[in-house]
């Protein structure tokens, strides 16, 4: 799916619709680029930092330097908080994903193996991201602990949990549409009887348990058909989680031949460049590091296809916000996932993305989507009371759109004019309403770059597309660059 043609117009039709937006003007371009050594290499202190955080905690990485920390974010267990302000645009993490798995392989097996292939220290990191859900589906085999360090065979660092409600039914979500966090793993529970219920280990019916119990026979879930859009959208037709898959991962030791302690590498791995150290890998460790992969990969796709999916250790403590100050992006020419501000955030902001596409959901349809991570938004669009309207309004125009589009593509009969002028009409309200409603990412840049030449406003929300896109993607992400050359327009 290619993205459509953007055009760059006039810096005043930036400012028309999107008085938030920060688009890169030459001058201010020009600047950036001098300073770009010095932006880079605040950008790997940062992730350094991060990573630190996580890793070591005696880090003396001064923190004035950053633009964020992490730090408890309450219920939500860590969150990425803003040391100082930050600028639309501004690019805020830059890491190399762990691993990566191809979309189709991202099968219980693979994750475990690609684990095991990781370095200690990254693998010591790993297990520290969230895993919080907890499954409590009977089993045969009865429970199956999660800390492999019962067994005295890993060393598992504490898991931190947040002190989240589960979804009404305990259930999770049957439709996964996830713009950026996790991937095509299914949740490790699933049905929607109470015995695979998942839970919070904090929450009451939880009761502080950590264990996560392996189900006797688990339903594997019917792919999800996305609606196509050319804005990343996560597509689940990969639903996985079967116990054969994971039996075939189980048990695997490996130990590294660096060690001397011999090799015995049951795994047929073409990581050979990992160092894969002692570690055997039970039932309840692989169980651990799938749900792991569930709650914390990101879908990486680079704006044409969603193939793959990966964790990255920074942008993994982004907590969800269905309105979020930060964009997550795959660079799939430099590998990176990057995380830029949509908007200005204040110091001491928590940093949130979307984990879903939730433009053009009401809060109950969102809630039903995000219940697999297992918490219920408090965001301020999900706020108890709130006036649904806006989100009403640019449902109904995006389903009207939606129309006009399919008949588009249908080439079945042209578009009257009086189409064409009603359609631009109701993609400026629906821009008006996303901006208004503070939805500043890139699905903005769809809704602006659609109908390109029909009528004069329709440059408007075309030259401001390629504003948004820029500060959700980044001048060296492709999506930018294709959008360069695909459109009569120029950089200056
Ligand atoms: C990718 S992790 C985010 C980082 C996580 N808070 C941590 O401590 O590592 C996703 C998990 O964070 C928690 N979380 C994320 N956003 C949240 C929100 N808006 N409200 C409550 N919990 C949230 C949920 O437990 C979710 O499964």
């Amino acid at each position: 799916m290619s993205r459509p043609r953007i055009h760059l117009g006039s810096d005043s039709a930036n400012d028309l619709l999107l008085p938030q937006m920060s688009v890169v003007q030459p001058e201010k371009k020009k600047k950036r680029r001098g300073g770009k050594k010095e932006q880079f290499k605040r950008q790997r202190r940062q992730e350094r930092k991060a990573l630190d955080d996580d890793t070591n905690s005696d880090d003396t990485e001064p923190v004035d330097m950053l633009a964020f920390e992490s730090r408890n974010a309450g219920p939500k267990g860590l969150g990425l908080f803003a040391t100082r302000d930050i600028e639309p645009g501004e690019r805020l993490i830059q890491e190399t994903p762990l691993f990566i798995l191809p979309k189709q392989e991202t099968l219980n097996a693979a994750i475990v193996d690609s684990f095991m292939h990781l370095r200690p220290d990254q693998r010591a990191a790993y297990l520290k991201l969230s895993s919080y859900t907890t499954c409590t589906a009977k089993t045969q085999s009865g429970v199956v602990r999660t800390s492999a360090a019962e067994d005295g065979t890993a060393s598992l660092p504490d898991v931190e949990g947040p002190d989240s409600p589960v979804d009404e039914n305990g259930d999770p979500a049957k439709q996964v549409d996830r713009r950026s966090c996790a991937s095509d793993v299914q949740p490790l529970c699933s049905g929607s009887d109470t015995e695979n219920s998942c839970k919070s280990p904090n929450s009451a019916s939880g009761s502080g348990d950590l264990s996560l119990k392996k189900p006797d026979k688990l339903e594997l879930s019917e792919p999800e058909d996305t609606a196509s859009s050319p804005v990343p959208q996560p597509r689940v037709d990969s639903p996985i989680w079967n116990v054969d898959d994971l039996e075939d991962a189980l048990p695997t030791t490996i130990t590294d031949s660096d060690t001397g302690n011999g090799v015995n590498d049951s795994i047929e791995s073409d990581h050979t460049d990992h160092d894969t150290d002692g570690c055997e890998i039970t039932e309840s460790l692989a169980v651990q590091v799938i749900n792991i992969w569930r709650i914390n990969s990101y879908m990486l796709d680079d704006g044409i296809a969603l193939d793959s999916a990966g964790i990255g250790l920074t942008a993994s403590r982004l907590n969800h916000s269905c309105v979020p100050n930060v964009y997550t992006a795959f660079n799939s020419t430099s590998g990176h996932i990057t995380v830029q501000a949509l908007k200005t955030i204040t110091a001491g902001d928590e940093l949130c993305t979307a984990y879903i596409n939730g433009v053009g959901k009401l809060r109950s349809e969102r809630r039903a989507q995000l219940s697999m991570w297992g918490f219920t938004c408090t965001c301020i669009a999900c706020a108890d009371g709130r006036d649904e309207s806006r989100c009403r309004g640019i449902k109904t125009l995006m389903s009207k759109v939606e129309g006009v589009k399919m008949q588009m593509l249908d080439g079945a009969a042209d578009l009257s004019v009086a189409q064409v002028e009603q359609t631009v009409e109701d993609l400026l309200d629906q821009a008006t309403l996303m901006s208004d409603e503070g939805l500043l990412g890139p699905d903005l840049a769809d809704v602006c770059c659609m109908l390109i030449g029909r009528r004069e406003e329709a440059g408007v929300l075309q030259s401001s597309g390629f504003g948004i896109l820029l500060r959700g993607y980044g001048i060296d992400n492709p999506i930018c660059t294709a959008a360069l050359q695909a459109g009569d327009m120029n950089e200056a």
